[in-house]
């Protein structure tokens, strides 16, 4: 029987996971789940191969709500669903490699104590990152794991779009940059979009990934000209609960006039800003329409103005723009968001077929008419399944 390879994509309240079988050539999906609101209400869920619910249950109620405690359940259950099968290598999702990682690498202790480093470039996910590896290590230590980098894909920015105009010296120094986050997911969809779009695969597109974290790029032949992240994954558009771009010296104002330290203000940023700041109400798009309050009208047309205007922006840098992806929970899902954003982009030529739009699907499929002049898809990403490639190929090496 085949060997297996285990992918963990831990996020700042979720821990998802997948299982794949290893096959001669692309890894073959297994199970995949996850446990979510693991600081309020953590509930473990799982999928077959065909996407079937095969468990939905909360974790129990006097276990501690932490990544730990997710980890464990997810390992346990896993146990019970791979009786005697080997598994070959564990995959890591890592939103922040710093300047010491632009390729996936295998997991050492030299390699975690430079993750370490990074954890204030990545106070949302980077502990969480590090905190599993830590465990498996301990708990089955003859499986080589290997770190795959969320930063990696966006090292081919022409220099000029990774620059801040910092004095150069210190930016060079410290590694103040554009790194850009969520490249996995943009690296799964650029190795999909030549069999959907074969003229965008080569040419112009601007990639939404807007999940509970929200980022652009902007591909050329597939490559990644400029993306709208940054130094940090705080950077570009309002997230959940993140501010995105702001004005720095709203930053010192905080500081030096209400007196606000480090910690504040990055809680601040990180966790009360984006959506949930705005609408008072929720960090979830899900929530923000459910709900009749003006602001959360507000909160979603300011993320969809947000979106246009880097739209705009990303175009620039391409060119032109042949084709526009919406990915990840928000893109995927939510008919409202591309709505609003492809008619403020009509004068570009995109031209949406709303009855396409409003149909719920899980598969890739073009929304935009054919008379449309930029193509608009809806592309479901798979971080999972690109870490399981690079996983297999790593320790193959
Ligand atoms: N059916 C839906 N309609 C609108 N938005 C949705 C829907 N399902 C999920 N979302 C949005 O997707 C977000 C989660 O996206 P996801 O890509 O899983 O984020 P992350 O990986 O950053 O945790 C939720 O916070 C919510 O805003
Ligand atoms: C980089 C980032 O924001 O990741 P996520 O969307 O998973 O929070
Ligand atoms: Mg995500």
């Amino acid at each position: 029987m085949n060997e297996l390879i285990l992918i963990i994509n831990a996020g700042s309240s979720s821990i998802k996971f997948s299982l794949f079988e290893q096959t001669a050539a692309d890894p073959v999906l297994q199970f995949n789940g996850q446990v979510d609101g693991i600081f309020t209400q953590p509930q473990f869920s799982a999928k077959d191969a065909a996407g079937q619910k095969i468990a939905n249950e909360p974790l129990p109620a006097d276990a501690p709500k932490s990544h730990d405690t997710a980890l464990r359940y997810v390992l346990d259950w896993l146990k019970g669903h791979t009786e005697g099968r080997k598994l070959a290598v564990i995959g890591h999702r890592v939103v922040h490699g710093g300047t010491g990682f632009s390729q996936p690498v295998r997991v050492t202790p030299d390699v975690i104590a430079q993750l370490e480093q990074t954890v204030p470039l990545a106070p949302l996910h980077a502990p969480h990152n590090i905190g599993p590896m830590k465990i498996l290590a301990g708990l089955l230590p003859d499986v080589p794991q290997v770190a795959c980098f969320d930063t990696a894909f966006h090292r081919t920015q022409p220099e000029l779009n990774q620059l801040y105009a910092l004095p150069l010296e210190l930016a060079e120094r410290e590694g103040l940059r554009r790194w850009g986050f969520h490249g996995l997911s943009y690296e799964y969809i650029a190795s999909v979009l030549p069999q959907i779009d074969a003229k965008a695969a080569q040419g112009r597109t601007v990639v939404c990934h807007l999940g509970n974290g929200a980022s652009m790029a902007a591909l050329l032949g597939s490559v990644c000209q400029l993306t709208t992240m940054g130094f940090t994954a705080l950077e570009g558009l309002p997230m959940g609960t993140r501010t995105g771009t702001l004005d720095p010296a709203i930053v010192l104002f905080l500081m030096t006039h209400l007196k606000m330290n480090t910690a504040e203000i990055e809680t601040l940023l990180y966790k009360e800003s984006g959506l949930l700041g705005l609408s008072g109400i929720s960090s979830d798009m899900r929530e923000l329409h459910a709900s009749n309050d003006p602001r959360a009208k507000l909160a979603v047309d300011y993320f969809a103005n947000r979106i246009v205007q880097q739209v705009g922006s990303l175009s620039a840098a391409l060119q032109g723009l042949d084709a526009l992806v919406f990915t990840a929970g928000i893109g995927e899902n939510d008919e409202h968001v591309r709505a609003s954003v492809c008619k403020a982009l009509g004068w570009l030529g995109v031209e949406l077929d709303k009855g396409v739009n409003n149909t719920r699907s899980s598969k890739a499929r073009r929304i935009s008419t054919e008379a449309s002049r930029v193509a608009v898809y809806v592309i479901p990403t798979n971080e999972e399944l690109m870490i399981a490639r690079h996983a297999t190929r790593v320790v193959g090496a």
